[in-house]
């Protein structure tokens, strides 16, 4: 990959690059917009199949999370870290101490907290060394693991995709697929499981799936079944790319609605679907419940507060079908246009002088 070559395509701001020898830290931060304020993202510990593939997740995470703050209307700019390691072998305090040391180096550029692989603990590890940290144990006043309630904003964006697609936004009666029932679609599946919805289910971890049979009833298949079953919704909460080439021929839902970020391998897959009519609910959009959570932190966490602005990704998600019709765009282009549309007129009402930080103005005081 060259580097600077896909930075600029994409107009990244950032890319540092984090080695500790003590503690095997290796990690990447990549910033990718910071014009709605700092960028706040999570952190992800994962193996990857090498360096490249790890900076590559980086930073088409960071450029996520710019649009998920803008779509979800937050103050704040897109980034993402990724940890390259096994959650379950390689973590210990002085990874996440000295990563945190990394983070403050910062300045504040760069928020972090949760993402696949990190817990809340090991944001507290990270808090030791830096504030520019969130998703931290309530008992310091913060709003603890996000997964509830990206789960939460997960269904009622789900709900919204279900009025589009079939007229009407109950769930009860209808047959959802999930992919990968962890910390976001466990959760996710007790709502839906509550609202009287039929649950398919799958993960590659044998005893996540039996908790979703054992709690809510669910029926479970084998990783690869999960695309063709006889479902109404598909919910992808695993990884990425998971709507592809091999995956659309299969697909007998109306619509799709889960957690997974980037869960178009490619663009060209969101057109794809959109003629076949299927309903989209485009990721950032429909996972940003954790994130409008975690941010709120930084007002000084108010669950009644962050908990209204979860529910607001109902609209949100009706407005961009709104769009979508309006535009003849599918969803995900859509989406690009709330998001984009909000991050210039943004940065239009901020570009008049102000006198701040270190001007040369300053001197002359
Ligand atoms: N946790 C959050 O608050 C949050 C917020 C926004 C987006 N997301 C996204 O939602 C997704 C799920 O996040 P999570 O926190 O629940 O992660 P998690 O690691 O707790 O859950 C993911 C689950 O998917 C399973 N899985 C992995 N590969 C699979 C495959 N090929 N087939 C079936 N199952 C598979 C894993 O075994 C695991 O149980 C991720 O893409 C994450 O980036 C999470
Ligand atoms: C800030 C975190 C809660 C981010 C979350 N992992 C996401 O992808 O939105």
């Amino acid at each position: 990959m060259e580097l600077f070559k896909y930075m600029e395509k994409y107009d990244y701001e950032q890319l540092v690059f984090c080695q500790d020898q003590q503690s095997g830290l290796k990690a990447i931060i990549a910033i990718h917009d910071t014009t709605l304020g700092p960028a706040l993202g999570g952190t992800r510990m994962w193996t990857y199949a090498s360096e490249e593939a790890a900076i590559e997740d980086a930073l088409r995470l960071a450029k996520g999370m710019t649009y998920k703050n803008a779509a979800a209307g937050l103050n704040l700019g897109g980034g993402k870290t990724v940890i390259i390691g096994d959650p379950r072998k390689d973590k210990n305090e002085e990874m996440f101490r000295a990563f945190g040391r990394y983070v403050q180096s910062l300045s504040g550029r760069y928020i972090t907290a949760e993402d696949v692989g990190t817990t809340v603990s090991d944001m507290d590890l990270i808090h030791e060394e830096t504030d520019y940290v969130t998703g931290i144990s309530p008992a310091f006043g913060s709003s603890g693991n996000p997964s509830p309630v990206t789960a939460y904003g997960c269904y009622v964006g789900m709900k919204a995709a279900a009025k589009e697609a079939f007229g009407s936004d109950s769930l009860e009666g209808r047959t959802i697929a999930v992919q990968g029932v962890g910390n976001v679609a466990y959760n996710l599946c007790r709502h839906l499981h509550e609202e009287g919805a039929s649950l398919i289910v799958t993960d590659i971890n044998k005893e996540a799936v039996r908790r979703a049979v054992d709690d809510f009833g669910a029926k479970a298949v084998e990783p690869n079944e999960i695309y063709g079953v006889e479902a109404d919704i598909f919910a992808p909460c695993a990884l990425g790319a998971v709507i592809n080439d091999e995956t659309i021929p299969q697909l007998k839902v109306k619509a799709i609605a889960g957690s997974a970020n980037n869960q178009l391998k490619e663009t060209r897959h969101g057109d794809t679907i959109h003629e076949m009519g299927i309903v989209y609910a485009p990721d950032y959009v429909i996972n940003a419940g954790g994130v409008i959570n975690v941010a709120d932190e930084l007002y000084g966490y108010n669950r009644e507060r962050a908990m209204k602005k979860v529910d607001q990704i109902y609209h949100t998600i009706e407005k961009i079908f709104a769009i979508s019709k309006r535009d003849q765009v599918p969803s995900y282009v859509a989406a690009d246009r709330l998001a984009e549309e909000r991050i210039e007129k943004m940065r239009r009402s901020r570009s008049q002088f102000l006198l701040d930080g270190k001007h040369i103005l300053n001197r002359r005081r």
